[in-house]
């Protein structure tokens, strides 16, 4: 859990010294200490047994190497991070289980004030430092929750893992329904010491309010890569984090709802809850650019997991075509080949490089010859096509012709078994054959063939794409072979369709999208191959989807993914102070009208400031003093904690910089390098999606919206950025839905 000292003492009403006794709370936190104190002993006592384990038990050198792995791997996770604590929270069992409803409980609780109390009662003190009473199901009655498992020489659990299924109650206890839990207790922290405590009755009914660690937490300064949440993890984020792992969960939410967070912590629980079957299949995680992978590459590690894939879509693909040498490529064009249209275009595209056998095989054999008759190797074609991928059906084409051979053997008397058989399918003749009807294929080359030669494409793509879409995906410029083509971005998503009609494509256990609603069909269907046998995590925001080809539903992502999910939705925003998220909100009618009004934990007052220059707008660049206002704006905020973010139009990016600079404000222009060290971050539009800084200004909206077909919905992204303070700074009109 990341340092932070609450602004205000928690527990209020048992701060008060009481007649010259020592305070009831610091009594408590003293314990706790201890408590913690005594946690960290049993944490080294259990990283030097590890330690004195020995690898030479293994009956050989594989498995002892194995063992050495698995045993390092154990002493990593055992390390104890001074500043990190080893809990960060607490439940009491009531005694006798608690009276209430069983339903589901609410995303956030309100109304009666935190810390009432409850504090004095508990086993805190009495826990602390010794074992906790237990209760006849071997449950401790006070269990103490953090990021891993800790116990004592006796086996006592010191400490429970977030992701044990007990620690479920620690996210999901309300007084309406108490889970069996009396108290829960949140700590503060400082570096990775304890600080202070809040305590959250459940056994007396009536509701919570809201949780000063949470908003403590949500108003901390942002700096650096993003952060874990697992001490604050909200109870509808939980029902996610924790669904099964055979289901496919789906999740729409509005800017800062936690959808990130709640994808990263799910493969984290998953791993834990299945932790062998995924260490064989492997979690994915998919983002939108290298710098989105970068903002978020601690969060899994600071968990305990390092053993994720997290990739760009670009570079999931890249074994077809490499993302950096990608060729632009028109939108429309983009558009066709993202269709799903295109999954039969390509079926056919390959299939069609299938021939009809015109001639028969002979073998000989010394001075023995064996014939398949012409109209018997056309069976044998026909039989297979398109009953197999294309690969496994070519090899099967030379087996069975084979067969044919090793038949007409027997029938002379001969008596050949399966090496013949294999023989005969690799001698010449045969290899001929199948490379007349049924050639060795790339995905390149069948592309290439698609989008150089009209007829070709005429053929595969009749009655399913019209005479218009096919002229515009073919080539204009010719290239001389597949090796010598260039692809865009879409054509990477075409050849792993080819691919995967050649040879199947590898799956993994889970899959997590995020940023979803950009994928087009074809890419989905990328990506679904990729969890075939598995499940998916889907995240995204459906007004945030800013390519041409964005998502409309959630079920049709579905869909082309070929997973059937549950779509679930996050409502409540912990980034965008209202104010701001009411601001960039006005842009919803116009980019996802069918999406509720997007809700803030935070109201932000005095968060968002509009600037607009007196002077003219500068025709197609930024003003002089739209630069100069942005400048301010900048030293302004370095001036203020947190981290900043300068954001515009990618074409403007440079003139930004150059204004900066002359000012004597250092900075980074963000790049997905993931090098940046400064505290200020000049943000192309186009990288901003799933970032957040403290402090945000955006220079002339009008210019984000104009660089692009969807620009209002990148707009919408640009504005949701801020988490402390909005600043805008223009010359040109805003855009009439936000004036
Ligand atoms: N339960 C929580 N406790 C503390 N912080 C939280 C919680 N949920 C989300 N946050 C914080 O809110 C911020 C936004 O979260 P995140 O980036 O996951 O949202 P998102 O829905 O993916 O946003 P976007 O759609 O803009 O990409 C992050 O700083 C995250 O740490």
């Amino acid at each position: 859990m990341p340092a932070h000292q609450p602004a205000a003492p928690l527990a209020p009403d048992i701060t008060e010294t009481t007649g010259g006794q020592a305070d009831p709370a610091d009594v408590i936190l003293a314990a706790e200490r201890a408590h913690l104190a005594h946690s960290r002993a049993a944490l080294r006592r259990m990283r030097e047994h590890a330690q004195s384990l020995s690898s030479d038990a293994a009956g050989d050198w594989v498995s002892q190497q194995v063992l050495e792995a698995l045993l390092d791997q154990r002493i990593a996770a055992l390390a104890d991070h001074p500043d990190t604590p080893l809990f960060f929270g607490r439940v009491d069992r009531a005694t006798a289980p608690a009276a209430g409803p069983t339903g589901p409980v609410g995303p956030t609780a309100s109304a009666a004030p935190v810390g009432a109390g409850a504090a004095g009662r508990t086993a805190g003190a009495g826990a602390a430092g010794g074992r906790a009473a237990e209760d006849e199901d071997d449950l401790p009655r006070t269990m103490y929750i953090g990021r891993r498992h800790v116990h004592d020489e006796s086996g006592l659990a010191l400490v429970i893992d977030w992701r044990a299924p007990v620690s479920r109650a620690f996210y999901q206890a309300s007084p309406a329904d108490p889970m069996g839990l009396e108290l829960r207790r949140r700590f503060g922290y400082h570096g990775g010491e304890l600080t202070a405590f809040e305590d959250e009755p459940l056994d007396r009914g009536g509701t919570l309010g809201p949780s000063r660690i949470l908003t403590e937490e949500i108003e901390r300064p942002r700096t650096g890569p993003m952060r874990d949440i697992v001490a604050t993890i909200q109870p509808d984020q939980d029902e996610i984090v924790r669904a099964a792992l055979g289901q496919t969960v789906c999740v729409q939410g509005a800017p800062g709802t936690g959808k990130t967070a709640v994808g990263l912590h799910r493969a984290a629980y998953l791993l834990f809850t299945h932790r062998e079957k995924l260490s064989r299949s492997g979690v994915l995680i998919v983002g939108p650019n290298r710098a989105f992978l970068s903002y978020i590459s601690s969060v899994l590690p600071a968990l305990g997991e390092v053993r994720v894939d997290q990739s760009t879509l670009g570079d999931l693909l890249r074994e077809h075509a490499a993302p950096e040498a990608a060729v632009p490529e028109d939108d429309a064009v983009a558009a066709i080949k993202g269709d799903a249209r295109m999954a039969e275009v390509l079926r056919r595209a390959l299939w069609q490089h299938v021939t009809k056998p015109e001639e028969g095989l002979v073998h000989v054999k010394g001075a023995s010859r064996y014939r398949v008759a012409d109209y018997e190797v056309r069976e044998i074609a026909a039989s297979l096509r398109g009953t197999t991928r294309y690969g496994p059906g070519r090899n099967a084409f030379a087996q069975r012709l084979a067969h044919a051979v090793l038949v007409r053997m027997e029938q002379r008397g001969e008596a050949p078994d399966d090496r013949v058989q294999d023989a005969v399918a690799r001698s010449k003749p045969v290899k001929r054959l199948v490379e007349a009807v049924w050639p060795k294929l790339t995905p390149q080359q069948v592309l290439f063939t698609l989008l150089s030669d009209a007829e070709a494409l005429g053929r595969a793509a009749k009655d399913i794409l019209t005479e218009e879409e096919q002229a515009a995906i073919l080539w204009r410029k010719s290239y001389r072979s597949a090796k010598s083509a260039r692809w865009s971005a879409a054509d990477a998503a075409l050849l792993d369709e080819l691919a995967d009609l050649i040879e199947r494509t590898p799956t993994r256990g889970h899959i997590v999208v995020d940023e979803a609603q950009d994928l087009s069909p074809m890419q989905l269907r990328a990506l679904g191959r990729r969890c075939a046998t598995g499940s998916a995590t889907v995240l995204g925001d459906l007004a945030q989807g800013t390519t041409p080809w964005s998502a409309r539903s959630w079920t049709e992502v579905l869909a082309h993914l070929g997973q059937d999910g549950q779509v679930t939705e996050l409502t409540m925003g912990f980034r965008v102070p209202r104010e701001v998220l009411d601001f960039a909100a006005r842009l919803l009618p116009s980019v996802a009208p069918e999406l509720a009004l997007p809700r803030s934990l935070r109201p932000g007052q005095g968060s968002l400031t509009v600037r607009r220059a007196a002077a003219e707008p500068a025709p197609g660049a930024l003003s002089g003093e739209v630069l100069d206002l942005a400048v301010d704006a900048c030293r302004t905020a370095l001036g203020r904690e947190g981290s900043v973010g300068l954001i515009a139009a990618d074409a403007d990016v440079p003139a930004l910089r150059e204004a900066l600079t002359a000012a004597g404000l250092a900075c980074d222009v963000l790049d997905g390098s993931g090098d940046e060290t400064e505290r200020l971050l000049l943000v192309p539009a186009t990288l901003a999606k799933g970032l957040e800084y403290d402090h945000v200004i955006v220079a002339e909206p009008a210019r984000v919206v104009a660089a692009e077909p969807r620009g209002l919905a990148r707009l919408y992204v640009v504005l949701t950025r801020a988490v402390t303070s909005l600043t805008v700074v223009h010359a040109e009109p805003l855009p009439a839905q936000l004036a």
